[in-house]
């Protein structure tokens, strides 16, 4: 189990408030909430990236192993799609497996700058998954996608969680389909400083209709 309790979160005003969370082996949750309510410094936070806040994380089995998708792909210029992986995994057989997984066998020796964006995130994310983390964090990874590339990451995103039951997931999202098709739960952050103002089921009847109360 991975649990955070959070008191507070400033930057120059209180970003996030009182937040309790906690990650099952194997649970998929999406985030929602308004642009700047605070979702990425949530991610940042959880990843340990931003160590100033009150507040405890912990992680039942010790340190935990996080992937962290960021927003824009942040692979390194200068190297191949491969050697980006190899940068973090020295198990040339799990890199080729995650290599076709996301479909981008062919592509290994590319330079991030010869991809797509579609296949940069794919990238991104076996570069985040390469590592067999315990956790992923996925900051919108759909977005400005085109319809198909989109729909492909998603059903990506599905098989992969059943090639690694394991991991949980929290990803955050604006598009309710993407909560609806890959979340367990749906998480929705509002108010000033943030709070987890509804945990919802995506399985509900009535699932979008709830979504859209709260976020519209
Ligand atoms: N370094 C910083 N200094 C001061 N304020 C910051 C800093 N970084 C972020 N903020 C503020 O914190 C708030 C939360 O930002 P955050 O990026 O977490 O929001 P978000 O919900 O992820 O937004 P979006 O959906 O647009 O990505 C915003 O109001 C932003 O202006």
């Amino acid at each position: 189990m991975l649990e955070l309790h959070l008191h507070a979160k400033v930057l120059v005003r209180p970003i996030l408030g009182e937040i309790r969370l906690s990650l099952d082996a194997g649970e998929r949750v999406c985030l929602l909430g308004p642009s700047g309510i605070g979702k990425t410094t949530l991610m940042n936070i959880l990843a340990g990236l931003d160590t100033e806040f009150s507040g405890q994380i912990r992680f039942s089995g010790g340190q935990p192993k996080i992937g962290y998708m960021f927003q824009e792909p942040r692979l390194l210029p200068w190297r191949t799609l491969r050697q980006n992986l190899a940068l973090v995994c020295h198990q040339p057989a799990l890199i080729d497996e995650l290599l076709h997984a996301v479909d981008l066998h062919t592509a290994q020796d590319l330079y991030p700058n010869q991809l797509s964006l579609g296949m940069a995130r794919r990238a991104a994310l076996a570069r985040c998954l390469v590592i067999q983390p315990d956790l992923i964090l996925l900051d919108e990874p759909l977005v400005s996608l085109d319809p198909k590339s989109a729909e492909q990451m998603r059903q990506l995103i599905l098989r992969l969680h059943q090639t690694y039951p394991q991991t949980r997931m929290l990803m955050v999202t604006h598009d309710p389909v993407d909560a609806e098709v890959l979340a367990d739960r749906v998480l929705i952050l509002g108010g000033q400083p943030a709070q987890i103002r509804a945990e919802l089921d995506p399985q509900a009847p009535d699932f979008q209709q709830q979504l859209h109360a709260y976020t519209a």
